[in-house]
């Protein structure tokens, strides 16, 4: 857990009040979804790049394998929050650790269909 701690709180550069792992609680790991949202990407219009979500996504997915199993961390989806747009969403969906997307102010205009299609970015 402490390793866990000291990953968060170098990708998201504050000095993180809590982070509460459950990992011990989790029973079914199929009802899990891991959102990476960086505080100052929410509703700022500022998106992570590709490169910063997966190098995230790929740090929280080796935890995972390493703390839980390499099955959950293969299966377990990591979606990434903050300020996707129509415009950022391929480039972001194309990470091989990015799984999708927690969409808030984009979820409200017609670009939304674009960001919901991505998530066949890395099938085509
Ligand atoms: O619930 C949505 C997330 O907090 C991201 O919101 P946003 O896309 O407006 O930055």
């Amino acid at each position: 857990m402490q390793t866990l701690y000291r990953i968060l709180k170098y990708h998201l550069k504050v000095s993180a009040e809590m982070i509460v792992c459950l990992t011990d609680k989790i029973k079914d790991w199929t009802n899990v979804v891991v959102a990476y949202e960086p505080v100052w990407a929410i509703g700022t219009g500022k998106v992570a790049s590709p490169a910063q979500a997966q190098e995230v996504h790929a740090n929280l997915r080796d935890w995972l394998k390493t703390n839980v199993s390499p099955e959950v961390a293969e299966s377990t989806r990591i979606i990434y929050g903050g300020s996707v747009t129509g415009a950022s969403c391929k480039e972001l969906a194309a990470q091989p650790d990015v799984d999708g997307f927690l969409v808030g102010g984009a979820s409200l205009k017609p670009e939304f269909i674009d960001i919901i299609n991505a998530a066949t970015v890395k099938s085509a």
